[in-house]
């Protein structure tokens, strides 16, 4: 399974903590020798819920990180008191480099853009075929977020006891976007959670999806064995309904994380690089050669245009890249 470790191009050593105190003390030891590795899990105002080893732990920013903060699914290096008993507080002191960062702003009238999680290679993009309707651009506009993170995205299609999944897996099939269909019996005999595991198995999978589709009761059902035993609870017991924070949740046998996000309105797209986006399109990336600078992609000196019409990618492709781009500019309803 993949390993949520450091950043293998920094130069910081892996650190343990140095319970039995029986290595020789210096005055050249680096700062922070005695950190503990840990996992953020959730923020629940200011207060970092972190797993070091199989404890989870209330910590606060150490004052040195200055504005950095740390986000769900960090790993950091926390010093203190690690023992995780009730009204402790450990202190972190180092934010591992991140393999990704999922951002978004809360609308695009919001200026600030936000890290919501970090660490990720996965965005699950949770819609309901009915109640309520999908919404094929808010769709759109979570792919462009994912391809711009470099998070791959997985579509989970819910209540397809209500109405068919055809006609949106249509419009995405040129996309190749991996998809899992699930209904309200297949929720009940234990199918959608199995089905949808299949494709969590060894990643870190952000979840996401506006509300009411049903993703509370999917994460629910992927993260059942948990939450029965209470290892959960005592992270989710604080606050879970006053915070606006992700929450990591293990899978079972420890194979993958889910990182349930809270509810999205809309998801602002401010801070989008086409050039990120195009990457996920390694077909067209190289025709962007013979663009001008700064090319939207969408104008008439294009190059992308002549690359399709020489038979280097299918124009089907390049139709599904613009239709993402444009989601960028908002509209009503997104
Ligand atoms: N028919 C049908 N209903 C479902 C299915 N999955 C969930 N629901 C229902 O849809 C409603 C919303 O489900 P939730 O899991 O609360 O949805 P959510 O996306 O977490 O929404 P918020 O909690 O508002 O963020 C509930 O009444 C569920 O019972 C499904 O596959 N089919
Ligand atoms: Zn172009």
């Amino acid at each position: 399974m993949r390993r949520y470790g450091k950043n293998p191009d920094e130069d910081d050593v892996r650190v343990r903590p140095n319970r039995k105190g029986n290595r020789p003390r210096t005055n050249i030891r680096p700062k922070h020798e005695d950190a503990a590795e840990g996992f953020v899990l959730t923020v629940d105002r200011g207060r970092l819920h972190v797993l070091v080893e199989d404890r989870t732990i209330v910590a606060m920013k150490a004052r040195e990180l200055g504005r950095k903060g740390a986000v769900v699914g960090d790993r950091v290096a926390v010093v203190g008191d690690l023992s995780g008993a009730k009204d402790t507080l450990a202190r972190i002191v180092r934010v591992e480099g991140r393999s990704s960062v999922l951002r978004r702003t809360a609308d695009d009238d919001d200026p600030y853009e936000r890290v919501v999680v970090a660490n990720a290679d996965q965005l699950a993009i949770v819609t309901a075929l009915a109640d309520p309707e999908p919404r094929p651009r808010l769709i759109d506009r979570c792919l462009v977020a994912a391809y711009d993170a470099g998070l791959e995205p997985l579509l989970v299609l819910t209540k397809s006891d209500l109405a068919s999944a055809d006609k949106l897996l249509e419009s995405y099939g040129t996309l190749g976007v991996r998809h899992v269909v699930t209904s309200r019996e297949e929720l009940a005999d234990g199918g959608a959670a199995e089905r949808v595991r299949e494709q969590l198995t060894g990643r870190v999978t952000a979840f996401v999806g506006h509300s009411g589709v049903g993703k509370t009761t999917l994460v629910n059902a992927l993260v059942e064995r948990q939450r029965a035993t209470g290892h959960v609870n005592a992270v989710t017991g604080r606050g879970r309904h006053t915070t606006t924070s992700a929450l990591a949740l293990p899978l079972p046998d420890g194979s993958g994380w889910v990182i349930d996000t809270p509810g999205v309105r809309s998801f602002g797209l401010n801070h989008i690089d086409p050039s990120r986006v195009i990457h996920a399109f390694p077909d067209l990336e190289p025709g962007t050669e013979g663009c001008p600078r700064a090319c939207s992609h969408d104008e008439q000196d294009c190059a992308l245009d002549q690359w399709v019409s020489d038979g280097h990618a299918d124009p089907q492709r390049l139709y599904s890249l613009r239709r993402l781009l444009a989601t960028r500019e908002r509209r009503e309803g997104d």
